[in-house]
């Protein structure tokens, strides 16, 4: 048995557990984050100090919950110079990608005097949730913050859980400042969604709540949404590899394990009609995985929630991949952009053997902040709409009125609303 199970997509069982996995561990752990989230509703600041200390190892009192000016002083000083230029790269181009999604708000007269339009308008004040458990994620940071400042949103507050010593990475408190954050706390986890979401003394509550985060994350914000908006459910990483006889193993077993580290739930899957190109990718799994820091990790993920799955052709492979709907899928086979129209769910889609996984999480512009789970059947990447909502406008012109309100009260009265009907009787009387 090798580091990764081989199933054929013939074994209908195995593919199905494959896909109900993702599910399992959710409705195991809800009712543990239920509970943390009443605690922080009940007891505020001294219930975040007590998970922090609890999860985090780290002993803050509630005045220190949040992160002074002179901590991101102090953080400048420690940066290398050349990753905060590639930092500061990132951000151009992750800046630039997300300008071009920018709505503004319009207006179309009709003929005889009526205006319709939509008032597009940014949300007043944001959480961001950027992950800082197993790894740090300045780039997470960018990709939440920079589409909010160019949305125009007044009030980006950031959570993050501290490391042991009750410090933040100073790379990412770096990335909050060149991105425009304008609140930083030190929390994570269920107990800082319960925060924004509900508010505490030192944390005022916001409007929406976006960002990633492992599984306690992404349940909080699911059990919080409605009470505050959410952007998604964008929990642990996931990548979808369909590769042909012409991929090469090192870079799928590569891209494969680049997603594997994230986490013990995170999950990598390959789909292929080469069984000679699945052994070669599990061989290089193993000799890669070997290798890397992190193999405690990707070697659980790989264990539990992947699988090479051997199709009867590329058409096989992308239907089943459809079905996953996966945060990331990678298209490594001879001609990308002929398999392009077939694709119905992806997070993101990463065509050729030139564009790993990787690229789109650091810099390539698009968003890394992806639906998971299955849910990019329904939700899209972060983007600027994310932080802004929209107001319908309507201006009728007396002429409109006259001339449509026979309408509106037909329609008003079968459906037996006889007040909506008289307040447009008693206008159309004087027209
Ligand atoms: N889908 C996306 O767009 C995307 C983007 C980046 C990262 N990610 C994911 O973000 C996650 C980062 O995870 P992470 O753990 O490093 O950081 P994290 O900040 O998401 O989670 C750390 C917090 O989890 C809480 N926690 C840990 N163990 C707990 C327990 N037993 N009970 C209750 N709470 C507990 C703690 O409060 C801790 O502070 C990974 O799953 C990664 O795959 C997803
Ligand atoms: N792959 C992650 C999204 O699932 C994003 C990320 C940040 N840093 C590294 N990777
Ligand atoms: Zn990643």
């Amino acid at each position: 048995m090798g580091v990764i199970r081989i199933i054929k997509a013939t074994d209908r069982e195995q593919l199905n557990s494959l896909l109900d996995k993702r599910n399992e561990d959710i409705d195991q752990l809800t009712a543990r984050v239920a509970a943390i989230m009443a605690e922080v509703q009940q007891n505020g600041d001294a219930a975040l100090c007590a998970f922090t200390r609890r999860f985090d190892g780290a002993n803050l009192s509630t005045s220190q919950l949040k992160v002074s000016p002179a901590e991101i002083e102090q953080a400048y000083t420690m940066v290398d110079q050349e990753v905060l230029a590639s930092l500061r790269l990132a951000k151009d181009r992750i800046e630039k990608y997300h300008q071009k999604q920018l709505s503004r708000s319009w207006f179309q007269p009709e003929e005889d005097g009526t205006i319709l339009g939509q008032l597009i308008l940014p949300l007043e004040r944001v959480g961001i949730y950027v992950p800082g458990g197993t790894a740090s994620y300045p780039s997470s940071v960018l990709m939440n913050a920079v589409p909010a400042k160019v949305a125009g949103v007044s009030q980006i507050v950031m959570v993050t859980p501290p490391g042991a010593d009750g410090s933040i990475n100073p790379y990412t408190l770096v990335a909050a400042a060149e991105a425009g954050v304008t609140e930083i706390y030190k929390v994570g986890g269920a107990q800082a969604v319960a925060a924004l979401a509900y508010g505490t003394e030192s944390i005022r509550r916001v409007d929406k709540i976006t960002g990633p985060g492992n599984i306690f994350v992404t349940l909080a914000k699911r059990l919080v949404y409605g009470q505050v908006g959410i952007d998604m459910l964008a929990g642990p990483s996931e990548v979808l590899v369909v590769a042909d006889s012409s991929a090469n193993p090192v870079y799928a077993a590569a891209d494969m394990l680049s997603q594997a580290e994230h986490d013990r739930l995170a999950s990598a899957i390959l789909l292929t009609h080469d069984t000679e190109l699945a052994t070669a990718v599990s061989q290089e799994l193993a000799r890669q995985l070997a290798e890397l820091p992190r193999q405690e990790m990707a070697r659980e993920a790989l264990a539990n929630h992947s699988a090479i799955v051997i199709t009867g052709g590329l058409a096989e492979s992308l239907a089943l991949a459809n079905e996953f709907a996966p945060e990331h899928l990678e298209l490594l086979v001879e001609q990308p952009f002929d398999c392009l129209g077939q694709i119905k769910n992806a997070g993101a889609v990463f065509l050729g053997a030139h564009s790993p996984e990787p690229v789109g999480d650091y810099l390539a512009g698009p968003n890394h902040v992806l639906p998971t789970s299955g849910t990019a059947r329904f939700y899209s990447p972060l983007n600027v709409d994310t932080f802004m909502k929209k107001s319908s406008v309507i201006s009728f012109a007396k002429e409109s009125l006259r001339r449509l309100g026979p309408d509106i009260v037909r329609l008003a009265e079968v459906e037996g609303l006889q007040a909506h009907a008289n307040a447009v009787k008693v206008r159309l009387k004087e027209l």
